[in-house]
């Protein structure tokens, strides 16, 4: 784990993704492929959470933690998976995931499905929240790409569904600068390290089952 200087500024929080967006750069296809794996098979042995209800996820894209096996995962396994539609203002809008051609590529190197879109309120029906971001601290703050969609997002989550964010090993860090807008996440998916409920975070069956 790698320490980091706390505070609240927005310059120092751009200097960091700076950082952490050259080490993911720097991964290679091997290890995206080992993580994707990890990832899928941490979270398809979460009971509660492969058998069936809904789980908001989102779909990789470059050096993010690969989410594509565990999405298609999910889907096989009957879960309803809603995925990210990015709407111009930064809310973010919710659509399921159905398959390879329910996709497409859309603005800024996403990709998104097509289907019909249940509005921002949809997270609420998410049993789990997969977040994207570049780094998470010890108490649950998450530093992502800049845009404040998941700051908006996680405050249309219900209170007992945990919000997860899946970040390489180095990039689970000691203390990330937080502003007051900032949504912690209940947990953390590392693929070296599990999933780790974080600060006051929920988790179905009590924080000792994660
Ligand atoms: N796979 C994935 N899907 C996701 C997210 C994510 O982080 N990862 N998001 C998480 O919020 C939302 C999209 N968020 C976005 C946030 C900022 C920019 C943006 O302004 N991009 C700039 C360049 C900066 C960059 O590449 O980061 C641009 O394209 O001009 C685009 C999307 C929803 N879907
Ligand atoms: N709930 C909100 N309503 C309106 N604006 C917000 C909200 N949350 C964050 N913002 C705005 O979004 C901008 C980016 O916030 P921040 O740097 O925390 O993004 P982030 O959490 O790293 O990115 P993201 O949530 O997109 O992954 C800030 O300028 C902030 O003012």
């Amino acid at each position: 784990m790698t320490g980091t200087s706390g505070g609240g500024d927005p310059a120092e929080k751009e200097r960091l993704r700076g950082g952490f967006l050259a080490r993911r750069r720097a991964r290679g296809a091997e290890e995206r492929a080992r993580v994707g794996s990890a990832v899928r098979d941490t979270l398809m042995g979460v009971p509660w959470l492969a058998m069936g209800g809904t789980v908001a996820c989102y779909y990789s894209v470059g050096g993010e933690p690969d989410t594509r096996k565990l999405v298609t995962a999910l889907w096989k396994r009957g879960t309803y998976v809603l995925l990210p539609v990015f709407l111009p203002g930064g809310e973010l809008d919710w659509a399921a995931f159905d398959g390879p051609d329910s996709l497409a590529p859309a603005g800024h190197g996403l990709v998104e499905p097509t289907g019909h879109r249940y509005g921002p309120g949809a997270l609420a029906r998410a049993d789990a929240v997969v977040c994207p971001a570049l780094a998470v601290d010890r108490s649950g703050v998450r530093l992502g790409r800049g845009a404040g969609c998941y700051d908006r997002a996680l405050a249309h989550k219900g209170p007992h569904s945990p919000a997860i964010a899946l970040v390489h090993d180095d990039e689970f860090v000691e203390s990330l600068p937080a502003e007051p807008h900032d949504r912690p996440v209940d947990a953390v998916l590392t693929p070296g390290g599990g999933v780790r409920v974080l600060g006051d975070g929920v988790w179905p069956g009590g924080r000792g089952t994660a």
